[in-house]
């Protein structure tokens, strides 16, 4: 029998992903020794509460609220607490005794990614962070090693489960906003409090993980254009659907130019339509997936469950046997990559192309007043159609002129599909529009990715 030298491991919360983290530890202690070439000791396990109920049946003695103790005495230390105090001071306690840390935690990284990373590299240990994306989807080691050689210019991600999981009922089942989110409460796939969900924070936080690692380029979720799902309604989705698209929530980050011609970045998260026979499109419930386009490799995609508590301690379990690898051979491993260093450059500098619902008068002239705008901001715009929504014929040529500004008069619904074009420019185009005396309102503007 192989005798393995013993690597400390300290594990910080015991919730959905601590527990089963802890449990697969120890039930599968020969096996991880085997992959590492060190046996993980889960040396303890730090708690809030001593007595709470867990998911999951651990040993009581390796319970303590003594966290700071614990992280002391390890070579690995797990954080899976979540938020950003403790959490930051642990990690940065844990980095300058010299152990490696593991961390699911997005919402730290985002926000201060850069002073633990600094602090890692001064000290020669090593961050790591796969579970903080995509849960159990493999993509920051992709990213960070695979992908190394190539050049990512484009990612498209579907990074927050609960939003899919509406929106792809909402899609199934022709329910409202409020009617999925429900169900999904119910479910449990929405927290009691959906801020961070719906509103996009969380997938924000992620968009801005995957813009670091795949641009070489420090992004804060500070930079990140974000838009939730909440004014997503089941008339938009049922004129997706008949259009031949699915509304997704994307974190979309690429390297755009801005006016001068000089390489930037761009990250937003948005919903987008997308069409239906992208991979993306057949991404359904709770799942998620990451899309992306390299110079070399081409397109890729990363598909799987990005949230669940075992599900994402497999994650967490393959930094430590990484982890566990670097103390066996020795040496610095790998840096944070910041070199690029490129600008992130604002929404409205970004190039895409838009879908436009126009709610107008139904009376002959108005197709080229709307033209008019369209093309007074450099908008090109690729095919109109009269929307399945219009429960008025559109006769746009033929009825006879109304006087004025009639309310009774009829109506059309008028769906515009541009070309690509400027952010700043299309949101003049909408602007003008709303101030266009034949049109009664923009129902909604979605752009389109995926093409
Ligand atoms: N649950 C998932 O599916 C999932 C997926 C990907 C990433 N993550 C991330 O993993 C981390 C953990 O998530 P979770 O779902 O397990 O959360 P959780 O709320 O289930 O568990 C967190 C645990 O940490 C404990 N804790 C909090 N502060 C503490 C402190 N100061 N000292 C000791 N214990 C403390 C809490 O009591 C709780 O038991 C988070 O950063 C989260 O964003 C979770
Ligand atoms: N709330 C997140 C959990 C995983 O980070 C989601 O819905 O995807
Ligand atoms: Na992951």
């Amino acid at each position: 029998m192989i005798e393995y030298r013993n690597l400390r491991v300290a594990l910080l919360g015991a919730g959905s992903v601590g527990a089963q983290v802890a449990r697969l530890l120890l039930e599968h202690a020969d096996e991880l020794a085997a992959r590492s070439g060190a046996g993980l000791e889960l040396v303890g396990i730090a708690v809030r509460d001593l007595d709470a109920e867990r998911d999951v049946e651990l040993p009581k003695e390796l319970f303590t609220t003594d966290a700071e103790a614990l992280i002391l005495g390890a070579d690995i230390v797990i954080e899976l607490m979540g938020g950003l105090e403790p959490a930051r001071s642990y990690i940065l306690k844990a980095l300058e005794s010299g152990a490696d840390v593991i961390t699911a935690n997005k919402a730290l990284l985002a926000t201060h990614g850069p002073e633990l990373f600094e602090l890692a590299e001064q000290v020669g240990a090593q961050l790591y962070y796969e579970a903080a994306v995509g849960g159990a989807i493999p993509i920051i080691r992709p990213l960070r090693d695979s992908l190394a050689g190539d050049r990512v210019d484009r990612i498209l991600g579907i990074v927050n489960g609960t939003t899919n999981y509406i929106l792809d009922s909402m899609h199934s089942t022709g329910a409202s906003f409020e009617q999925a989110l429900a169900v999904a409460t119910e479910l449990g796939y929405a927290e009691a409090d959906p801020t961070a969900d719906i509103e996009g924070y969380d997938a924000a936080q992620k968009a801005a993980i995957l813009a670091s690692l795949a641009f070489h380029t420090r992004v804060a979720v500070g930079d990140v254009h974000r838009e939730g799902i909440t004014s997503i309604t089941a008339e938009q989705i049922a004129a997706a659907t008949k259009a031949g698209y699915v509304i997704k929530l994307l974190a979309i980050c690429e390297r755009i130019t801005d006016a001068a011609g000089d390489e930037g970045v761009s990250v937003r998260v948005h919903p987008a339509l997308v069409p239906e026979d992208h991979p993306l499109a057949a991404v359904h419930g709770a799942n998620n997936a990451v899309f992306l386009h390299s110079l070399a490799a081409g397109d890729l995609m990363f598909y799987g469950a990005g949230a669940g508590g075992v599900q994402t301690a497999s994650a967490v379990l393959g930094d430590v046997v990484s982890a566990a690898r670097r103390h066996v051979v020795g040496g610095p491993g790998v840096a944070e990559s910041a070199h690029a260093d490129l600008a992130v450059l604002p929404i409205e500098q970004v190039h895409t192309r838009y879908q436009i619902t126009l709610t107008v008068e139904d009376q002959p002239g108005v197709l080229a007043a709307i033209a008019t705008e369209f093309s007074r901001h450099g908008v090109s715009v690729e095919a109109v159609e009269q929307s399945i929504q219009s429960h008025t014929a559109v006769q746009l040529t033929e009825v006879e002129p109304a006087g004025g500004h009639d309310e009774d008069a009829a109506t059309a619904t008028l769906v515009v599909v541009t070309h690509r074009a400027q952010e700043a420019d299309l949101a003049a185009t909408v602007a003008a529009l709303e101030a266009t005396p034949v049109v009664r309102s923009v129902a909604s503007v979605l752009r389109v990715e995926g093409l």
